[in-house]
Order: structure tokens, then C-alpha cells, then sequence
């Protein structure tokens, strides 16, 4: 049966730069919705103040005019002179206070508002169930722009908002009093509005497109960046002298992000100055118009200044409006990406029905598996057919590349194969959820992980359920022995294991951490497998590659304890360790070459038998050489 594959071509189709109308405005519900829900009131008080922000200087361009006409007609001295006066200074103190308590709330908002954003985001990541996604650069672009985008862009857009709010506001103020001036005025400052917001509109699509074209120079800078400071690398880069040249590399990668940057500062600036020479224009013509209107007395002495306030806040609000809507658009258009990643859905199929995956009974059959990591790719499994057989313990060995971490990654449904199935007590696994089936499986992969935190903390990570219960992680350790090296740290299990950060930080504490050895580490991965002990399948792929050879036989003896009675897939290039497998399988180039027991496959002119003998004959010591016989 085929069955229906999720691949990373969508990504491919996909023309990031240029999302339709429809989804701005699904970006822009999304982004109001993120900030309704990250503070209600924090929110509503910040727009509140910033309408109020918007009205004030309208109200003090007003009683400036009315106090200057009260004073060319000589009334100076009455009580409602004075309390236009009074409303004047009111009205100018609040002006000039309001920005600081707006100012918090907009800094306290952003930060309520990108928490949410950030725990969005990472659950949808987290909820991937492969990891594909992970290996597909266009996919991680775009989660690199949702990175910046969900934190910065709800907030950016309440600022818009805001700023939208006050500008109209004012705008709309100043212009009823232009019009009150001069009507023809107040349409040509109207009218030389609209060039501008068409440019920056365009201006703010081609900013959207450069983000996503350096996005790819970002990561790669970032990357590099990362090498030269990570203590990981440290010890290659310094030895092989290579700092330099990663350095160089970082370099170029900045200069091509520079290279697209400056070309759209070059545009914005270019463009930017046209338009200001525009509106210059304007402002000028109608600063010369009113000085000779007044002049020829058509307009009163209040009337210069409330015209000269008005075309400037006209100018510089509709200037500003159009700042905040070309802002907010291209804020959209990032944020497009945020929602694409929140919202992009399973990357395996989910199962239709999903079945329960029952304790394991029978065993796992891989039926004819095929596959390959991408459409492009060579295939890595070719036709597997297999079976695993309850409480067996099967042993997996081939050459490098054969394919067999492959396979284990499709045991745990990290992909799907391309053809094929796989089954679990005859289950399809692509009908059991995958959350479910992991819960059966115990594992140590090749590239175990060495997670900066406490001794405890990484055994415990295996089963999360024990972080409280010390003797289950301490029992699983010591099957993995390194109980005692653990317990010998300077503060125990609970010694922080990196040489990177500090514990202790917050209650004053502070104390540097300790790392262990290859060993040790690789110790401490298995014992984070050891403690899924009620699991029904143990996968342990390379579990002694680091060991010395007495902690290689005791690690062997635990795991073969371990494992009695439950199913083990062993995979490892040490064919001393697999002797006692119940089946042992030699993969060659994605295909099942040989299958048999040790004893078996040794007695036949067998691959299996050809390695071990070469891996063999490199422990025994060379026969000593026959004296050679004289004549
Ligand atoms: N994530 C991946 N994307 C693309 N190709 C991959 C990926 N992982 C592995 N491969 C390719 O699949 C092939 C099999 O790799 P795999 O890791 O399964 O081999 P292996 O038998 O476990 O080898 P080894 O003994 O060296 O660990 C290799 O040719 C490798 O290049």
C-alpha cells in the first residue's frame, strides 16, 4: 500500500518573499491576536495614552491661537485669558510627561508579548515529529526570520498601532484647522502624502525580500561565529591553526549580507531624498503664502502660527503615518514567516486512526523498506526485509555508511520509509502516534548529547518522570558504572557538568561546573537509556565506541542483564560484543547481506566471518618467526 509522505518539497515551492494579500491580513489578525493575549490591559492602557498624546498639541495649537487673538485685541488680564493660559501650561506639561509612562508600558508590553511569541513558537518546533525539517536550509531560513519576527513583530505593530492612532489624531486635527486656513493648502499637503506612502510601500516589500536573502549569509556568519567562540572546537581550531581562515569565511559571508544591505539602504535613501525634496517644496510655498495673506490682513496674527504649527504636523503626521503603515506592512511581511512555521502543520503524516501501540508481543517486521533522505538523494535502504523478534536481541554490523543508523532512525519514526512498512506487532508504525511508540523505546544514539547541567539532570533526562526519585537515576548509573564517579564529584550527582556556565547564580552560590571524560559522557548517555527500564525495545547504536576495554566488558555484562527479557537491537562495529546476539544481521550498501548467528555465519565464507577475522587477528601477537634452515 502507498502511503501518503509529508516532504520538504512544500518548503521548495514556497516564494517566501512575496506572500499573497490574504495572508497579510491573516498576519496582521495573528500578530493582534498574540498581543491581545500576551497583557489585555497593559495593551488597552497603551493605546489609550497614545490617543491621548495625539490630541494634546492640537489642543495647544488651539489655545496658543486663541491666547495671541486675545492679545492683539487688547484683552489682556481677563480670567479667561488667564485660564486659556492655564489650559496652555496644562496642556504642555502633560505633552511633555507622557512619553516616559509610554515609553514602560511599550518596553514592558514588548517584553510580555515576545515570551508568548517565543513559547508559540518553539512549541510548534518541538512539535515536529522527524527531523527533516532540521536538515532542509530553506526551512531553516525561514525559521530564522520567524525567530525575529515573533519577537519583535506584535509588539511592533501595537507600537504602528499607536503611533497610527496618535497620528491620525493629530493629522486629522491640524487638518480641519488647514482647512479652516486654506482648503487649497490643505489638499496639496493631502495630495503630496500619496507618492510617498506608494514609494515606501514598495520600498517595504523589497526590505521584506532583502531580509530573506541575507537570511542564508546570516546563518552561515552565525555559524562561524559560533565555531570560534565554542569550547567544543576550541582544541581543532587551535591545533590545525584554522582560526583564520573560519574567520575569513565569516567575514565573506558578512560582506555578502553587507553587499544586499547597502543596495537596500542605496534605494531607501535615494528614493527618501526625492520625497523630502517633495515636501520641502510644499511646506515652502505655503510658508511664503500665509506670511502674504496676513500681511495684506486676509489672516489674523494667531492664524501664522497655527498655520505654520498645522503644515508641520500635517507634513510630518501624514509623514509619519505613512512611516508607521510601510513599517507595519513590512512587519507583516515577516511575520508571515513566524506564521508559517507556527502553523505549518505535521511534517510526517499523522495517523488517520491512531492505534495504541500495544507492549510489544511478537516483534518488528521491516517489510521491503525503502528509502532515501531526500527525492534527490541516493537511496540508503534498499528493500530491507527483517524481523526483530521479541525479547531477542539482534545484533546489526556492516560497513560505514551500510545504512544502519538509518534504520534505527526509522525504528524510532524519525522519518517514514519511502516505500514500504514497518510494523510493530503487525501495527503499521505510521498508525501509531509517535509520541506513543517512543515511549516504548529506550535508545543511545551515535551522537549521544552532553547537556550542560547537573550529573542527575542528565541521567534523568531519559525518563523525566525520575528527577525527583535519586534511586532510580543512581540504579540506572550504576548499571552504566558511573555511579561512583558521579557520586565523587565535588557536589555529587548534583555537580553541574559543563566548563560554560555557572550554578548557583541565583541564590549567590556560584559555582563552576565539572565535565567528565569521552567515557565518562558516553557512560552517562547509556545510563539515560538504562532508565526507560520498563521500555520494549532498546536501541544502543555504538553503546562502547569510547570505553576502555575493561569498562567495554562490564558495560557488555550490564547491558546483556539489561536487556534480558526485553527486546535489544545492538549496532557496533566491535564484533567481540555481538557473539552472544540471538541473530545478527550484516547490512551492505542499504541491504541485508547475511543473517545468522555468530557460530553460523562463522563456520560459512561468509563477509561476517571475513571481519572478525581481520578484527581478531589484530589482537592476537604475530607468530614468532621460524628460524630460517641452513644449508
Ligand atoms: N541526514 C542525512 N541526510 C542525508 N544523507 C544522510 C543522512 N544521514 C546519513 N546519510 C547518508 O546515509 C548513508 C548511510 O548513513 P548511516 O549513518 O545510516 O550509516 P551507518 O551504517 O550507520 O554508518 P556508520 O557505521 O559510519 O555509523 C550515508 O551514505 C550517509 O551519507
Amino acid at each position: 500500500m502507498t502511503r501518503p509522505t509529508l516532504r520538504r518539497r512544500s518548503w521548495r515551492r514556497a516564494r517566501p518573499g512575496r506572500p499573497a494579500a490574504g495572508a497579510l491580513w491573516r498576519a496582521a489578525i495573528g500578530a493582534t491576536a498574540l498581543a491581545a493575549r500576551s497583557s489585555p490591559p497593559v495593551l488597552a492602557a497603551v493605546l489609550l495614552l497614545a490617543l491621548l498624546s495625539g490630541a494634546l498639541p492640537i489642543a495647544a495649537a488651539w489655545l496658543t491661537k486663541l491666547v495671541l487673538d486675545r492679545i492683539v485685541d487688547h484683552q489682556p488680564g481677563t480670567a479667561d485669558l488667564i485660564g486659556l493660559a492655564l489650559g496652555l501650561a496644562g496642556a504642555s506639561l502633560i505633552v511633555a510627561v507622557l512619553p516616559h509612562p509610554l515609553r514602560y508600558l511599550h518596553a514592558e508590553l514588548g517584553r510580555r508579548i515576545a515570551r508568548t511569541a517565543q513559547d508559540q513558537l518553539y512549541r510548534a518546533v518541538n512539535d515536529f515529529t522527524g527531523l527533516a525539517r532540521f536538515e532542509d536550509p530553506r526551512f531553516l531560513d525561514r525559521l530564522q526570520l520567524a525567530q525575529q519576527a515573533g519577537a519583535g513583530t506584535p509588539e511592533q505593530l501595537v507600537a504602528g498601532t499607536a503611533n497610527l492612532l496618535r497620528g491620525v489624531a493629530v493629522v486629522s486635527g491640524f487638518l480641519g484647522s488647514l482647512v479652516t486656513i486654506s482648503p487649497t493648502m490643505a489638499v496639496a499637503v493631502s495630495l503630496g502624502a500619496v507618492p510617498v506612502l506608494l514609494a515606501e510601500l514598495w520600498l517595504s516589500r523589497r526590505r521584506a525580500e532583502t531580509a530573506l536573502q541575507v537570511s542564508p549569509y546570516d546563518r552561515r556568519e552565525f555559524f562561524y561565529r559560533n565555531l570560534l567562540t565554542s569550547l567544543q572546537a576550541a582544541k581543532e581550531i587551535r591545533l590545525f591553526g584554522i582560526g583564520d581562515f573560519l574567520r575569513d569565511r565569516m567575514r565573506t559571508e558578512r560582506t555578502r549580507s553587507d553587499r544586499a544591505r547597502r543596495s537596500m539602504d542605496r534605494r531607501e535613501a535615494l528614493s527618501q531624498t526625492l520625497l523630502g525634496l517633495l515636501g520641502a517644496g510644499i511646506a515652502g510655498a505655503g510658508l511664503i503664502w500665509v506670511v502674504q495673506a496676513a500681511g495684506a490682513g486676509r489672516l489674523t496674527i494667531g492664524d501664522v502660527p497655527m498655520f505654520v504649527a498645522a503644515l508641520a504636523a500635517v507634513q510630518g503626521g501624514l509623514a509619519g503615518l505613512v512611516t508607521d503603515v510601510t513599517t507595519t506592512h513590512h512587519n507583516l511581511l515577516l511575520f508571515t514567516h513566524y506564521q508559517a512555521v507556527v502553523n505549518t502543520g505535521p511534517d510526517l503524516p499523522a495517523p488517520g486512526r491512531p492505534v495504541v501501540a500495544p507492549p510489544l508481543r511478537t516483534g518488528i517486521e521491516l517489510d521491503d523498506v525503502w528509502f532515501r533522505y531526500d527525492d534527490d538523494q541516493p537511496w540508503v535502504l534498499r528493500g530491507v526485509t527483517l524481523t526483530v523478534r521479541h525479547g531477542e536481541a539482534l545484533a546489526l554490523v556492516g560497513a560505514n555508511g551500510a545504512g544502519k543508523s538509518t534504520l534505527v532512525k526509522l525504528l524510532c519514526r524519525f522519518y517514514d520509509p519511502t516505500r514500504g512498512a514497518i510494523r510493530w506487532d503487525g501495527v503499521d508504525l505510521r498508525d501509531i502516534p509517535a509520541t506513543e511508540l517512543r515511549r516504548r523505546i529506550g535508545a543511545t544514539f551515535q551522537d549521544y548529547m552532553h547537556y550542560d547541567l547537573t550529573g542527575a539532570e542528565n541521567i534523568g533526562l531519559g525518563d523525566l518522570s525520575t528527577l525527583p526519585e535519586r534511586a532510580r537515576i543512581e540504579n540506572a548509573a550504576r548499571l552504566a558504572g558511573i555511579h561512583d564517579t558521579l557520586r565523587n564529584l565535588p557536589h555529587g550527582y548534583d555537580t553541574l557538568l559543563s566548563r560554560t556556565f555557572m550554578s548557583g547564580e541565583e541564590n549567590d552560590t556560584v559555582r563552576v561546573g565539572m565535565t567528565l571524560s569521552g567515557g565518562q559522557w558516553q557512560r552517562l548517555a547509556l545510563a539515560r537509556a538504562f532508565l526507560r527500564n520498563r521500555c520494549d525495545l532498546l536501541i544502543l547504536d555504538e553503546p562502547s565506541a569510547g570505553l576502555d576495554p575493561d569498562a567495554e566488558a562490564e558495560i557488555h555484562d550490564a547491558m546483556r542483564e539489561h536487556r534480558a527479557g526485553r527486546t535489544t537491537l545492538l549496532i557496533t562495529h566491535r564484533l567481540g560484543a555481538v557473539r552472544d546476539a540471538d541473530l545478527i544481521v550484516v547490512l551492505r550498501d542499504g541491504r541485508v547481506a547475511e543473517t545468522g548467528r555468530h557460530a553460523d555465519l562463522l563456520a560459512a565464507d561468509t563477509h561476517y566471518a571475513r571481519m572478525f577475522v581481520r578484527q581478531a587477528s589484530g589482537y592476537r601477537e604475530p607468530e614468532p618467526a621460524l628460524p630460517q634452515a641452513t644449508e
